[in-house]
């Protein structure tokens, strides 16, 4: 039996889950299983909250904008607020990179050995109108010594140094998935019981795939490599699926096979999408899952961030796809001149 694959039944629930990996490191503190707690708490919490919002006054603006320029949604603000309070009082956490907050958020506690990224609501434009949301997370473990000051060399580490990373899709049925690199996992929410049960073991991306996920309505502001690489899709027939919310995309390709990029464009020159709480934590969780990640020419866990709020175009998904997607890249470096399809792989 591998560490990837323990062998547990559908219905384990994610306490039992953590407590078996655990046990296979038996020199485990134990310290990041109960971080893993902490953030399933809150996403529980948060869970209630989304599924109650039309009706409890949280739908809607929340009057403010957030680093990035963009209109914070209540749901913004009380989901980063729950994710905070859970980790600050977990006490395993020294600092957290959030997207609703401009600079590091220092718990100022020394004992804490981990550093977490997070996207605390992911999708927002989709809050009011009952379509799937989420939440994305990163764990570092703090580089510098304890008791000091939070630094860059904490908060700037690649997405290759995680040693774990997750999401949450509040959905159809919500669903937490998550990696500390040994293969990636899938707990259903039941909400009558308040537990996540294991329901997606040893989760596995389909290595090719048909769907194609991206905003097609900025098409003529892509770069020529992309709008071939679009083309080509096309002409294959793929199907053309776009949520709009990164994490219920990703989730989809990952069980169906596809590929969801946000490229750069005459508009945004570095994507949308930000490197440190969205794209590393799906990344990590693609390779385990056998699939790939780049920014159409580089590994996105390669890509060492030099700002907490960096962005950087993304292609994700079935690491055949990806990769096809990068040679509409290489082929027009390569050639300063517009790529033809690549049909071999
Ligand atoms: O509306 P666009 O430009 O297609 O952008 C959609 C993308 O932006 C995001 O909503 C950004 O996430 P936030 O809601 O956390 O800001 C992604 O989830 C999604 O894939
Ligand atoms: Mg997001
Ligand atoms: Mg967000």
């Amino acid at each position: 039996m591998t560490k990837e694959n323990l062998g547990l039944p559908v219905g384990t629930t994610l306490d039992r889950f953590i407590k078996r990996k655990q046990d296979d490191f038996p020199y485990a503190t134990g310290e990041l299983s109960q971080l893993l707690r902490d953030i399933a708490l809150a996403g529980k919490i948060i869970n209630r909250e989304i599924t109650r919002c039309g009706l409890i006054n949280l739908a809607g603006a929340f009057g403010a904008t957030n680093v990035q320029g963009e209109e914070q949604q209540k749901l913004d603000v009380v989901a980063n607020i729950r994710f905070i309070r859970a980790l600050r009082n977990g006490g395993e956490v020294c600092a957290i990179i959030s997207e609703e907050d401009e600079g590091i958020i220092d718990l100022e506690n020394p004992n804490g050995k981990y550093v977490v990224a997070m996207d605390p609501l992911d999708g927002s434009s989709n809050i009011d109108v009952n379509v799937s949301i989420g939440t994305i997370f990163s764990i570092y473990r703090r580089k510098s010594a304890p008791g000091g000051p939070i630094t860059d060399e904490d908060v700037l580490q690649k997405g290759s140094e995680q040693v774990a990373a997750g999401y949450l899709l509040y959905g159809t049925s919500s669903i937490l998935v998550y990696t500390t690199g040994y293969g990636v996992n899938g707990f259903t929410y039941e909400p009558s019981l308040g537990e996540f049960f294991l329901s997606h073991q040893s989760l596995k991306s389909p290595e090719d795939g048909k769907i194609y996920s991206v905003n097609e309505g900025s098409y003529n502001t892509f770069e020529p490599a992309v709008k071939e690489y679009i083309e080509y899709c096309k002409s294959r027939e793929f199907s053309g699926r776009y949520i709009g919310s990164l994490v219920a995309d990703f989730h989809r390709n990952l069980m169906k096979g596809g590929i969801y990029f946000y490229p750069a464009s005459a508009k945004a020159p570095n994507g949308k999408l930000r490197l440190v709480y969205e794209c590393n934590a799906l990344a990590f969780i693609a390779e385990q899952a056998g699939g790939a990640a780049t920014d159409g020419h580089q590994r996105i866990l390669d890509i060492t961030p030099t700002k907490l709020h960096q962005r950087t175009p993304l292609f994700i998904g079935s690491k055949k796809m990806v990769e096809q997607a990068g040679h509409f890249f290489k082929q027009a470096t390569e050639h300063h001149q517009p790529a033809a399809a690549v049909t071999s792989l």
